[in-house]
């Protein structure tokens, strides 16, 4: 708080740290990379961590224990809280504002119960979308060259005994369903590789943002019918549930190579281990799965799937930028009343008394954000 101190002092004004209360922000988990950006954090708020498991956070919830606590940062990685569900949102005290995720998806948060409670609830797009549409990128290949194949048999000794010809991405027509900020960057990395681009978006991108990524809007079924590539960027929500499954994969051209690197339960995973075994689908690059960390047996087994992890944005920039995003839109929320990547719109916010001294209101002061 010395910046405080600084600026009071030039007022005339002679604070301590005691005068001053810094909200309390929790951590569900500890931040792996924004360290330096988290100093700067400790100047603004008091960082607490969460000690133990659900049931841990919940009976200190009913004890009053996070009572007066400003924010909650759920970093990416391993929740020990599972998920922001409906009974957790109702334990949350109602001085919290603001939930910031350290990741892109919030499928695992109950959105309607935060905003009913006047929590705003922040993500993190944008950054992720580059190790994204490079994870996309590499399944594709995966597919086309049957690298994945390739791999596995060197490894077993075969060298390349019993492998398929694999098939150029140049002048292939990849379908994008879903263009925001990774379905463009997957778009940016297919023109490079000479594929024509195609997408279909709930909302038509400005013909200007389409001629700077080359590609061309058509219908969903033209999609699905004409792509000799289709890789799914939709978030997962009740509207997206199995939005792919059998009556898609029949309107695919035979041979399709199919993506995922979105949220595994978009897709109907026993309809594509059948399209998968019927030859419709020639061969899938999944880094999600509709049940994970659980991969359905077919998929694991099959030759021509190219599995990942869930590592799409799994990279330590990435992970930084995202860590840094969710500290910011604390600062911002609390500091100025708007969040920079809200997911949801509060009704009435209840940010800047957090940020008061016993008579010293710090939201009226000048303070430039990094
Ligand atoms: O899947 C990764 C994310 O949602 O950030």
């Amino acid at each position: 708080m010395n910046w405080l101190k600084t600026k009071m002092g030039s007022h005339g004004w002679d604070l301590t740290d005691d005068d001053i209360k810094k909200p309390n922000v929790l951590f569900i988990r500890p931040l792996d990379y924004a360290h330096q950006e988290l100093e700067d954090f400790e100047e603004y708020f008091t960082v607490k961590y969460l000690e133990g498991d659900r049931d841990d956070f919940l009976r200190r919830c009913k004890k009053g224990k996070y009572d007066g606590y400003a924010a909650i940062i759920w970093p990416s990685g391993p929740s020990p809280i599972g998920q922001i569900d409906t009974e957790l949102v109702s334990h949350i005290p109602a001085s919290i504002s603001l939930i910031a995720l350290s990741k892109a998806g919030y499928d695992q948060v109950d959105v309607d119960a935060c905003t009913a409670k006047g929590i705003t609830l922040t993500n993190t797009p944008g950054v992720v979308s580059a190790a994204t549409a490079d994870t996309a990128m590499f399944l594709i290949l995966g597919c086309l060259r049957h690298f994945t194949q390739g791999q596995a048999n060197l490894r077993a000794g075969k060298w390349d005994h019993g492998l398929e010809r694999g098939r150029d991405m140049a002048a292939k027509t990849i379908g994008i369903l879903g263009m925001g900020g990774i379905g463009k960057a997957i778009a940016k990395r297919a023109n490079a590789f000479g594929m024509m681009v195609s997408y279909y978006n709930r909302t038509r991108l400005d013909i200007r943002v389409e001629a700077e990524h080359h590609a061309q809007f058509v219908a969903y079924e033209t999609l699905l019918r004409e792509s000799d590539v289709i890789v799914i960027c939709v978030p997962f929500n009740a509207s997206t549930k199995h939005l792919i499954s059998t009556t898609q994969f029949d309107k695919m051209r035979k041979g399709v190579v199919f993506i995922n690197i979105a949220r595994g339960p978009v897709v109907d995973e026993a309809a594509l281990v059948k399209a998968l075994e019927s030859g419709k689908v020639a061969s899938a690059g999944l880094d999600v799965f509709e049940f994970e960390p659980k991969v359905h047996e077919a998929l694991l087994k099959h030759p021509r799937c190219t599995l990942l992890p869930h590592l799409g944005t799994d990279t330590e920039e990435t992970l930084r930028d995202m860590e840094k995003l969710a500290l910011r839109n604390v600062k911002q929320l609390l500091m100025h009343g708007e969040a920079l990547t809200p997911v949801n719109k509060v009704a009435a916010s209840k940010p800047l008394e957090h940020l008061m001294t016993d008579s010293i209101d710090i939201s009226k002061l000048d303070i430039t954000l990094q």
